[in-house]
């Protein structure tokens, strides 16, 4: 359900089957039915053309352009390449179709309901060009509904991006497992809604595949979930540190700290110039606010070894104060770096990489521009192709956990795990929601759930909470909204 697999993976998903015993054949033969059942049941589609490319993409599109035809649409079929050349299944699946098969680049696109793109799916090996190209691009300006078979072709399953041209599709019928580029932007905006058909594939090749990379949902940490016990203290449930800013900045802080509360930590203090702090004293009352007028005052109020997790970086300024500060909090603690903290060490992440390895625990939380400045002058990390291999080269980086955030959300770890969300609605995109999430990512270390896992809830639950707080949403409702987040998942997970 939630193990998503890109090509390489699926490609070893699919011969782990074919192993246990299930012919190749047969998977082509249900991916192909999978298709055709998507396409009957989509409205006024009489007249079907299918597209078929010249790999086994273009097999499953044979196989559905047959059972469309047994079951009475009027179905046409046109391959981009030659007949001659299909090769293995794709070759037996075709020579069963008996009606004609058109020459794709010349085919009238216009004269169909709908479009079956079975031109490329998991074996995309390059960027579209020429004859592929140009017809990907009359199928996307036709304006017919598209079904996309696999990946809309042009898109790459493992990365969400395009290579060279990709046609929207209305539906998106894939086989066994989605792949990383049905979540990642513009792949996901691409697909249309998608469905993952079962086409005989055991959920047991999991267990030989072990894939990293996954859809962020409970099932991935709720196990490590903090649920307050009736035999449990505040003092349990750990002491978050908030580093604010100054008076006019401090509402960024005011946010993460109370995110970092309504996530269950058991105290939360601010750190902040004299100047801000009735602001915050009067935020919220169970926040404590605390003078910080230099950095020498963080080491005072931090000497308090209970005091074990800290956030740095919203509203806190860029320079060398703040660089100070992070060298100040991070020894032996578990720290947060949002915003500015991270603005701080432009071009300079190696002194992130330093700043992990004195941590008990580093989460950073970018968003693409801060990541890119973060990672200026280091080409392994910035030239990976798409967000998901460009945060876990990071995290590997750094040897600390990357949220590189956006409407797709990744979050990975230097082993190489890695969760994508699917959860957030666009209206989450405010003004503050940043912080909101940088203080439940402290909330939730605070409470000594393992850095991944609370990365990894700290998004997720930022992402229900958006929709329990629905349309209109301003960040400081954020907060509000996790309590009845927090209701369902106590309740899911047996709270005494
Ligand atoms: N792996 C599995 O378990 C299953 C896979 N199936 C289908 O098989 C597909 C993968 O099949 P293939 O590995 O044959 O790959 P594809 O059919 O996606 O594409 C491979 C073909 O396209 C050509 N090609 C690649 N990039 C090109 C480009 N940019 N321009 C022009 N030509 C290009 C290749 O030379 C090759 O001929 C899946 O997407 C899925 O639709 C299904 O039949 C069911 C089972
Ligand atoms: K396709």
């Amino acid at each position: 359900m939630y193990a998503l697999l890109d090509p390489q993976e699926m490609s070893r998903a699919d011969h782990c089957a074919v192993d246990a015993g299930v012919p190749a054949l047969a998977l082509m033969e249900k991916a192909g039915c999978a298709v055709a059942d998507v396409v009957a049941r989509r409205p006024h589609a009489t007249r079907v053309l299918v597209l078929c490319g010249p790999g086994n993409n273009g097999g499953d599109g044979f196989v559905a352009a047959r059972v469309l035809a047994q079951r009475g649409f009027r179905v046409r079929v046109a391959l981009l390449g030659e007949r001659g050349r299909l090769a293995g299944d794709a070759a037996a699946v075709a020579a069963l179709w008996r009606g004609p098969v058109e020459d794709a680049t010349r085919v009238d696109v216009m004269a169909a309901d709908l479009i079956v793109d079975a031109l490329f799916g998991a074996g995309l090996a390059r960027d579209l060009d020429g004859a592929a190209r140009a017809l990907v691009e009359r199928m996307a300006a036709s304006g017919r509904p598209i079904v996309a078979v696999d990946l809309p072709s042009g898109l790459d399953g493992a990365t969400g991006l395009v290579r060279g041209a990709a046609a929207p599709a209305v539906e998106t019928v894939t086989f066994f497992r989605r792949k990383p580029g049905h979540l990642l932007e513009p792949g996901r905006s691409l697909c249309g809604k998608v469905r993952v058909a079962d086409i005989g594939i055991p959920d047991a090749v999991l267990d030989l595949v072990r894939p990293k990379t996954a859809v962020n949902a409970p099932h991935l940490w709720e196990a490590l979930f903090p649920v307050p016990r009736r035999s449990g203290h505040k003092y349990d449930r750990g002491h978050g540190v908030v580093v604010s800013g100054g008076a006019w900045t401090s509402g960024a802080a005011r946010l993460a700290a109370r995110g970092a509360l309504r996530a269950g930590a058991g105290l939360v203090t601010v750190a902040c110039p004299a100047a801000a702090l009735p602001l915050h004293a009067g935020s919220y009352a169970a926040v404590m606010a605390r003078p910080m007028e230099r950095p020498a005052d963080l080491s005072a109020l931090l000497a308090d070894t209970r005091l074990n997790t800290v956030l740095l970086g919203p509203g806190l300024g860029v320079g060398a104060t703040t660089r100070q500060l992070v060298a100040i909090a991070a020894p032996g603690r578990r720290v947060v770096l949002d915003a500015d903290a991270l603005t701080s060490f432009a071009g300079a992440a190696w002194s992130v990489g330093d700043v992990a390895r004195q941590a008990a625990a580093l989460v950073i939380t970018p968003h693409d521009g801060e990541f890119a400045r973060l990672f200026h002058g280091t080409p392994e990390v910035l030239e990976r192709p798409g967000k998901l291999a460009r945060a876990r080269a990071a995290a590997a980086r750094l040897g600390g956990i990357v949220v590189l955030k956006g409407p797709d959300t990744v979050v990975a770890a230097p082993d190489g795990r890695a969760a994508i969300a699917e959860n957030a609605p666009a209206y989450l995109a405010t003004a503050g929601a940043g912080d909101v999430l940088a203080g439940i990512t402290l909330g939730l270390l605070a409470q000594g759930m393992p850095a991944y896992e609370a990365a990894a809830a700290a998004v997720w639950v930022h992402g229900e909470a958006a929709r329990a707080a629905g349309p209109g949403l301003v960040a400081d409702d954020l907060p509000e909204a996790l309590r009845a987040v927090y209701t369902r998942l106590y309740e899911a997970l047996g709270m005494e």
